[in-house]
């Protein structure tokens, strides 16, 4: 089991940042989600040891906190969000550092350090130092000393910031290969679409009370919205009409026709229409469940609960 929480709770002075998190979840990829000030770094370092539950209790990978929080520190890795290098220093000398913080002797740290930094394309680059560093080699760098004592698990804080596309696209291949390697994964992302690619569950936030935790298939599944886009052979307006009075939702954009519909609505229910109406369809693209719709629909049905 990954994470083993029952009703946990962390407040700072009397504001109540976790307000008693219960949940269970199996080793994998999971996305923590949340809006700003949901909870996720208090969560986050809640797990690592580093900040004392106020109440509740929680184990991560089998090992009880806050008793076992040093066999949980070794076990796992963390990718902080912020900076967390030494400038001075050069690649290899700071991730082999880290390597020893975690417990390794210095000459294993030393070789681990080198391969980490091969494994995350920094080879060349491991004895410059790391002021001289861009941003996506910065971003490789923290990710080289989360992994460098071969953790069961990393905790990846926003692990694309700042990274232009094909950044971003490495830096996601790379998790991917992590994780297919048997390493847990927690991606803790604003990028919805990042969470997507790479986690295959998700627990999600929302001012400091858990409010989904489980497979993002069966959320999108049950939370979801498919847009579909269709082009006519002629007047499409006529058409949008027709759909919008059988109460589809339709928004034009450009030439085409974008038709919203629920996770469970038939795609095929637009085509019915076309042939009543005889209007030919030359378009028809069903588009995919998005998670981002599904995290929305959760966020503005527990902030109507919370407002009833
Ligand atoms: N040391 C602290 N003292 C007092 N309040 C804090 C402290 N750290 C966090 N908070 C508050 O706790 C709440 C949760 O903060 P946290 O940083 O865990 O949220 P988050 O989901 O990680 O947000 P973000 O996405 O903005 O990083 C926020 O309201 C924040 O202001």
């Amino acid at each position: 089991m990954l994470f083993d929480l029952d009703n946990v709770q962390k407040s700072y002075g009397n504001f109540e940042a976790l307000k008693g998190i219960t949940l269970q979840i199996e080793e994998g990829s999971v996305g923590l989600l949340g809006p700003n000030g949901a909870g996720k770094s208090t969560l986050i370092k809640t797990l690592l040891g580093l900040l004392e539950m106020t109440r509740g209790s929680a184990s991560v990978l089998g090992h009880r906190l806050p008793e076992q929080a040093h066999k949980i520190r070794q076990a796992i890795g963390y990718m902080p969000e912020n900076d967390c290098y030494l400038p001075y220093m050069t690649a290899v000398r700071y991730v082999s550092l880290m390597g020893e913080l975690t417990g390794m002797p210095r000459s294993e740290a030393f070789s681990r350090a080198h391969e980490t930094l091969y494994y995350v394309g920094l080879g060349e680059a491991r004895y410059r130092k790391l002021s001289g560093f861009s941003t996506g080699m910065k971003q490789r760098v923290k990710l080289a000393q989360a992994l460098v004592h071969g953790p069961r698990l990393v905790f990846l804080d926003e692990p694309t910031n700042g990274l232009d596309p094909q950044g971003r696209d490495e830096m996601l291949d790379l998790i991917n290969d992590v994780k297919a390697r048997g390493v847990s994964v927690v991606l803790s992302s604003h990028i919805l679409y990042d969470v997507e690619r790479v986690c295959e569950s998700v627990i999600m936030l929302d001012q400091g009370e858990l409010i989904h935790c489980g497979p993002i298939d069966a959320l999108k599944a049950d939370k979801g919205e498919r847009v579909i886009e269709i082009q006519t052979k002629e007047d499409d307006e006529r058409f949008r009409q027709a759909l919008i009075s059988r109460g589809f939702d339709v928004e034009r954009e450009g030439f085409r026709l974008l038709v919203r519909l629920g996770a469970d609505a038939d795609p095929l229910a637009i085509l019915d229409v076309a042939l009543e109406e005889g209007i030919q369809v030359r378009h028809f693209m069903p588009g995919e469940l998005t998670l981002e719709k599904a995290f929305l629909t959760l966020l503005d049905e527990h902030n109507e609960a919370a407002t009833a």
